[in-house]
């Protein structure tokens, strides 16, 4: 099939949404740009997760029409092609209902940065993104309009769930895991008392640090 790469990438994500515990049932849904072309690739809607195949993926144009797939792409496509549209440096896309970050999404409350985890990944706060039904330019406007500018790469559309934007799709199910674990602890930790904010200046240390030095980095 065409674009057999990236359907093979698409849906070997889909299963780490699955593995960390981010969605229920069908909910949640993994896309990348495919590479060079104004395209990409999306999970058929409502289609169970472990009944998903690369054959199985649908690839769509960027105004989030279907252009080659057996099955009706995911209800969030046009969120995912507004976004493709709007910010060509975002290479993939995510959306979970992940139960700690979204139940601070169901209270429009952004995350607050006080672990050194979020400085790194997220380089401040997880900020909240308007109420937006689903289906329109909607979502990917709140999506749009809410991380440009922002270090983020997550956000909490109120009332719903989980968007994130990356460089890779990979990158993007990579902040799904993060903001989900962050959401739990700074929950817990709101429970126990009033956690405690960091400085600004150090987040900005940690932040690029993080994005510049952490892991292994190729000399090559
Ligand atoms: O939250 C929504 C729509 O935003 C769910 O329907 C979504 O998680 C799953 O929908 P799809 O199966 O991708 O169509």
């Amino acid at each position: 099939m065409i674009h057999q790469e990236t359907r093979e990438t698409v849906c070997r994500l889909h299963a780490e949404l699955v593995r960390y515990n981010l969605v229920a049932w069908t909910a949640g849904n993994v896309s990348e740009r495919v590479p060079g072309e104004d395209l990409f690739v999306i999970k058929p809607s409502g289609v169970s997760y472990d009944e998903l195949t690369p054959e199985a993926m649908v690839v769509c144009d960027l105004q989030g029409e279907l252009v080659e797939g057996d099955y009706a792409p995911s209800s969030d496509t046009a969120a995912h092609a507004y976004v493709y549209r709007h910010m060509p440096e975002v290479n993939g896309v995510v959306h979970t209902h992940s139960t700690y970050a979204s139940a601070w999404a169901a209270r429009g409350e952004a995350i607050p940065c006080v672990l050194t985890a979020m400085a790194d990944e997220f380089g401040g706060e997880i900020p909240v993104g308007p109420f937006a039904l689903i289906g329109g330019d909607d979502i990917g406007k709140g999506i749009v309009e809410t991380l440009t500018g922002h270090r983020s790469p997550a956000l909490l559309m109120q009332n719903h769930g989980v968007f994130t934007i990356g460089g890779s799709a990979k990158a993007a199910v990579k902040a799904a895991v993060m903001c989900e674990d962050v959401a739990r602890t700074v929950h817990v930790a709101r429970q126990l008392g009033t956690p405690i904010p960091i400085e600004q200046h150090h987040i900005d240390h940690l932040y690029d640090r993080y994005q510049n030095v952490y892991g292994q980095r190729s000399h090559l």
